[in-house]
């Protein structure tokens, strides 16, 4: 991809470039009055988002993360598709699907009415997509970068069959430390244990990570939180088209087991996953299309923001 010809395509002056990234990876820089943000096109990936007057960014980015063709980038917004976890038909076939990675496209960039920056990139089956998996499809991932990350994957059916999905948003955020973070939201709700072999439990309370977890909650309704004491945050996790949240933490072991993870990085990093995973499977007829919508807003205190406003940049 000739990041010159981007530019002419789909560049907007000074909030929208794209840039060779880590890798020569093109990325896509955007820089608004509300928030800043990087985007991989390799894998459709939103690698960062950082809220203007914010010192913080919403997403864990591992800082050994492989920029490879052919592997997965370890942090931001991972796209999990056609298949959430192992391969379900059990053909060894990569975990969490194939597009996060390969290269996707880029379809459109914008400006909204309201000063939000949009990127549409997609992805269509190839003959080397329909070696992995037979179906024709066209996904597009919509991002809006504005006071908060939107994001709204399309999955559309241009196959004469049905075809049937399961799907993540595999977002790592990033939180002070591990051991002062708590996600709200899931009290009384059962959940597949998959670091307890995939024992049924359920959930008491807001979840604290205190050891591996590994996680799928069912028939999630309403908002997801993430509280963090030490950054002094919420973030508040607005999902469409899913029942399902999946919360993983690697902690120590798997942490230190990992290539593409620093041996602490687990007291940094937790995801709590947009999904349709486990018995939430998607089925999409031919000629339909299916909306997965994750967004994140960072809330502080009204004092901090106030802080905020009084202290000189
Ligand atoms: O390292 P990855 O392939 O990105 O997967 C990381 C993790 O993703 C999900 O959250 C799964 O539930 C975990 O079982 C898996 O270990």
């Amino acid at each position: 991809m000739n990041i010159e010809q981007l530019n002419a395509d789909h560049g907007i002056g000074d909030q929208l470039k794209f840039v060779e990234g880590t890798g020569g990876f093109p990325f896509i820089k955007i820089d608004n009055d509300k928030a800043s943000a990087v985007i991989s096109v390799y894998a459709g990936q939103v690698l960062s988002f950082q809220p203007a007057n914010d010192s913080n960014n919403l997403l864990f980015l591992s800082e050994t993360a492989y920029y490879q063709p052919g592997k997965a980038i370890k942090g931001g917004v991972p796209i999990c598709w056609p298949w959430f976890g192992p391969d379900p038909d059990g053909l060894g076939r990569p975990a969490h699907g194939f597009v996060r990675n390969r290269f996707w496209n880029v379809m459109r960039t914008g400006i909204a009415a309201d000063g939000d920056t949009t990127v549409t990139l997609g992805l269509a089956d190839t003959p080397e997509t329909r070696a992995i998996w037979r179906h024709s499809f066209n996904l597009s991932l919509e991002i809006t970068v504005g006071e908060s990350l939107n994001l709204e994957l399309i999955t559309r059916n241009t196959d004469t069959r049905p075809f049937f999905i399961t799907q993540a948003f595999h977002t790592y955020f990033k939180v002070g430390h591990i051991n002062q973070v708590a996600v709200l939201g899931l009290d009384g709700l059962e959940y597949v244990d998959k670091a307890d072999n995939a024992t049924y439990k359920l959930q008491t309370g807001a979840v604290s990570i205190g050891a591996e977890v590994d996680r799928i909650y069912r028939n999630v309704q309403g908002e997801l939180v993430i509280d963090d004491v030490a950054l002094d945050r919420r973030i508040r996790i607005t999902s469409g088209g899913s029942n399902t949240a999946v919360v993983w933490n690697p902690w120590a072991k798997i942490s230190a087991e990992m290539g593409d993870l620093k041996d602490d990085d687990y007291e940094r990093l937790l995801c709590v996953e947009t999904a349709n995973a486990d018995l939430d499977i998607v089925e999409i007829a031919p000629a339909s299309e299916y909306h997965l919508t994750a967004n994140y807003r960072v809330e502080r205190d009204v004092m901090d923001e106030l802080q905020v406003l009084k202290s000189p940049t």
